[in-house]
């Protein structure tokens, strides 16, 4: 279980001025902006739930990581992670929690992956039992066979990704935090990827944080998400009730046989649907089921145009959480709090 209860953190952003007469001038006189970046954040996330933490660059997911991680210590407010406070114990809540931080690397980078793994099992002090069959698992889920032997530094980034999965859950941590882990592969990697959350979630009721700009992974991974902008907390809660919150949760898609001039829409619709015309055979109906029923448009619709294909769907959340982030600009602006 995670406690997060009014985290603050604010960085010192050092300014100096140009050229040499610039560097001397800082070591008497240092100016520094304030930058805010996470503000009064609460949550608590049970055991076994996978949650996805979203938002826009910069908006303080890394450093809400890393302040529950215990890399950073907040400014204000407090954090437990199983009854550890992280960066007070760092020691403790290592042992704890497992992390993949997009980019970088925990795996030894001239050495198989094997032996990375082998190192770990060390640092950690897993039972050969346990290490056997967790090994046993990833090599099955994520395919691990043909890189065992493979020194980091020859993986793809794929492969790698892969590899650094399995080392962030080798010691059955109870949290695992992650940072984009499916950033720049390719859409079978991604499945394989996914697949490989779910069983670990699953089979060890493990507690995830996941961090995307992904949304299919949010789509596939969790039933709750957080969003933050600018270090706030502007949603909590499920996913559906994401979803219920924009203004149009169905679209139609229509093409029709002809030219649209000929065909106005029916008076029926009109106020109840948004039509954005995309050339002259294809139209898009955006609309909310607590209004009208898909069914009362598509039978409004075939009794007044010749239709030749259409598709009905939902809004991607992305759309739906950028939507979210426009009102929050907008109310913003009309109260005149930022
Ligand atoms: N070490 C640092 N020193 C100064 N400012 C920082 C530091 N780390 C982050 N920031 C600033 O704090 C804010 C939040 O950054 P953070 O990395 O937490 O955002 P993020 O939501 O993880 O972004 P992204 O999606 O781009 O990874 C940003 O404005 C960033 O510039």
């Amino acid at each position: 279980m995670i406690e997060v209860k009014n985290i603050s953190k604010n960085y010192r952003i050092f300014e100096r001025d140009p050229g040499l007469k610039g560097a001397i001038k800082s070591l008497f006189h240092r100016k520094f902006q304030v930058k805010t970046a996470v503000h009064n954040v609460s949550f608590t996330i049970p055991k076994g739930e996978i949650i996805g933490y979203i938002g826009s660059n910069g908006a303080g997911k890394s450093t809400t990581i890393k302040m529950i991680s215990g890399i950073l210590t907040p400014d204000e407010g407090e954090i437990t992670v199983n009854g550890i406070v992280p960066y007070k114990d760092r020691m403790e809540n290592a042992k704890i929690i497992g992390a993949v931080f997009g980019q970088r690397t925990q795996l030894f980078w001239d050495i198989p992956v094997q032996e990375s793994l082998q190192l770990l099992k060390h640092i950690y002090e897993i039972p050969e039992e346990q290490y056997q069959k967790n090994l046993a698992v990833f090599r099955d889920v994520l395919d691990l066979d043909p890189l065992l032997s493979i020194p980091v530094r020859q993986l793809s980034l794929g492969q790698k990704m892969r590899c650094e999965l399995a080392a962030a859950f080798l010691h059955n941590p109870s949290v695992v935090y992650l940072d984009e882990p499916t950033i720049g592969l390719d859409a079978s990697v991604k499945i394989k990827i996914r697949q490989f959350i779910k069983e670990m979630n699953k089979r060890y009721e493990t507690t995830i944080i996941l961090t995307t700009h992904d949304m299919q992974d949010i789509e596939e991974l969790c039933h709750r998400v957080i969003i933050l902008d600018k270090g706030i907390v502007i949603y909590d809660g499920s996913l559906l009730g994401l979803k219920q919150r924009t203004t149009f949760n169905r679209m139609i898609e229509l093409e029709v046989e002809g030219d649209l001039d000929h065909f106005p829409l029916p008076a029926s619709l009109q106020g109840s649907v948004e039509v954005e015309r995309k050339d002259d055979q294809k139209l898009v109906l955006y609309f909310n089921t607590a209004q009208i029923s898909v069914a009362v448009i598509m039978k409004a619709i075939m009794e007044a145009y010749p239709v030749v294909d259409f598709t009905v769907t939902e809004p991607s959340i992305e759309s739906i959480v950028q939507e979210i982030y426009e009102r929050e600009v907008k109310q913003c602006e009309s109260t005149g709090t930022y």
